[in-house]
């Protein structure tokens, strides 16, 4: 299957002449100089001139806090990131003093709004459990007959093709939208895990494990269940992966994300629809997969730095990085930078906690002391290079790669896991949109194209 897959990539030679001389066509009719987005005033990427967002919409579900206004100025302080007003930290610190689970707590709060009671949480986990079973040779059909190198494209058209058993998939009533949304939280973790299973098997010939998940497990537990062959995990790694699941659950309506899924539901789409376009979003470099690129990076400096522990060295590294000639060349530190945070994400800061702490002793130190340069470094860099003065600081994406290392979760699942754990945010906020958007979401764009008469085939000149 898999070779007759990378046999269709072959190369066309007849094919490639004509996408150049296609290319070339394009070439000569289109072009945009970036001095009109000045001259009419567009809100490039929805941001202010200052670089804060374009006032889009309004939500209850979080409250991304990276900057305050004074006198006009944005002035820098450290991230502060609230679930239904619950600061992050405090639903970590508070899952962590009772040594539980806290992603379930972590989807009934975004989902509805307030923190469960025990009795409350102990039933949403009894009907999460019942909902993950996959529809009737789902697997077979949807995974095993085309794997995909891209476990984001796997769960991306899973997650379209899951309308087809659906009996009501068109419906938007609140119902409907909740039910939908809470059998999409339940089944995307054990779709990842098989697609990685399926793709491990299909493209890196080796044996796939397709366990079944435990009723009695939380969603983290049975991640590393599901993946791990033997089955076999401690009650630690649970813990931190669950952690890690409960800080990438949210993250306002304005990321990129959210917002492709409030924009597709704003035209009355139905849910799936809408999920498969956040889950498209994330897996942009610049966006969730980040955290793939991040690890990518790590190599890159591993082979082109003699002496990572020499700044000096990692500094010009970096400068080339940003100049497009060193890494993946597209100019981009991965894990670094933040449309909202400015001196520091609150995310970044608790999961470079844990991965010092884990790393400590460890293989895995010397990785943390490259990230942990590049993320002293790049500031200074980035204003020699760019002449910028703007805050950056590590985002998510930063550490949450080399935390997976340690649990021993494969690179490739890194952005998939991303997108799992923030599939109830998508829900939360597909279900705010429906009931409470009201508007399709259509903004404007300004046309810089100019008028020119139909010519008859017969006298158009080559
Ligand atoms: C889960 C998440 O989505 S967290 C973000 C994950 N993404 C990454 O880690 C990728 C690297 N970072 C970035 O690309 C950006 O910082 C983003 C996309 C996160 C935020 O982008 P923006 O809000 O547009 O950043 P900002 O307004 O500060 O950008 C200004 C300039 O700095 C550049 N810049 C910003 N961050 C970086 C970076 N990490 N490396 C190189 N250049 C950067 C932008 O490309 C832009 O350059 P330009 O003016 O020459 O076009
Ligand atoms: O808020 C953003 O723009 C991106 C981000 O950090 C996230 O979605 O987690």
């Amino acid at each position: 299957m898999a070779e007759k897959m990378n046999n269709s990539k072959t190369k066309n030679p007849s094919m490639q002449r004509a996408i150049k001389i296609l290319c070339d066509e394009f070439r000569k009719y289109n072009h945009i100089d970036p001095a009109n987005y000045d001259l009419y005033n567009v809100k490039r990427g929805l941001r202010n001139s200052d670089g804060t967002g374009v006032l889009a919409g309004l939500t209850q579900i979080c409250n991304v806090h990276g900057y305050v206004m004074d006198e006009g100025e944005k002035s820098p302080i450290d991230g502060v990131l609230t679930y239904r007003g619950i600061n992050v930290q405090d639903l970590v610190d508070g899952c962590l003093r009772d040594d539980r689970f806290g992603f379930e707590e972590a989807i009934w709060l975004l989902l509805f709004g307030k923190l469960p009671t025990k009795s409350q949480l102990e039933e949403f986990m009894g009907i999460l459990a019942s909902q993950c079973e996959l529809p009737p040779y789902f697997l077979e059909d949807m995974l095993l007959k085309a794997p995909s190198k891209d476990l984001m494209n796997m769960l991306g058209r899973s997650v379209l093709a899951l309308y087809s058993y659906d009996q009501s998939p068109d419906a938007t009533g609140y119902e409907e939208l909740l039910r939908q949304s809470i059998s999409l939280i339940a089944r995307m973790p054990i779709i990842m895990v098989a697609a990685y299973q399926v793709k491990r098997r299909a493209f890196e010939k080796k044996s796939m494990y397709l366990h079944d998940p435990r009723s009695d497990y939380s969603i983290a537990e049975n991640i590393l269940r599901l993946l791990r062959n033997d089955k076999k995990f401690t009650h630690e790694e649970a813990k931190l992966l669950d952690m890690c699941l409960i800080l990438h659950a949210e993250h306002g309506g304005g990321n990129n994300s959210a917002f492709a899924a409030r924009v597709v539901t704003s035209s009355g789409s139905d849910t799936y629809s809408s999920i498969a376009a956040a889950i498209g979003s994330l897996k942009g470099p610049r966006h969730g997969g980040a955290n793939y690129k991040v690890m990518e990076m790590l190599d890159y400096i591993k082979r082109g730095v003699q002496n990572p522990e020499n700044d000096q060295e990692v500094k010009d590294f970096l400068a080339r990085m940003i100049k497009g000639e060193e890494g993946d060349r597209s100019g981009l530190v991965y894990g670094m930078g933040h449309a909202v945070y400015t001196k520091s994400d609150p995310r970044a800061v608790i999961l470079k906690k844990h991965a010092l702490k884990l790393a400590a002793g460890t293989d895995i130190e010397r990785d943390f002391m490259i990230l942990d340069a590049v993320e002293r470094l790049t500031p200074g860099v980035f204003a020699e290079t760019k002449g910028s003065t703007k805050a950056i600081c590590a985002n998510v994406d930063m550490y949450s790669g080399l935390v997976y290392k340690m649990l021993r979760i494969p690179h490739d699942m890194n952005t998939a896991l991303f997108a799992t754990a923030r599939t109830p945010g998508w829900c939360a906020h597909r279900i705010e949109e429906m009931l409470f958007g009201g508007r399709i979401i259509r903004p404007a764009y300004k046309s810089l194209s100019y008028d020119q008469p139909y010519i008859p085939m017969s006298e158009r000149q080559s």
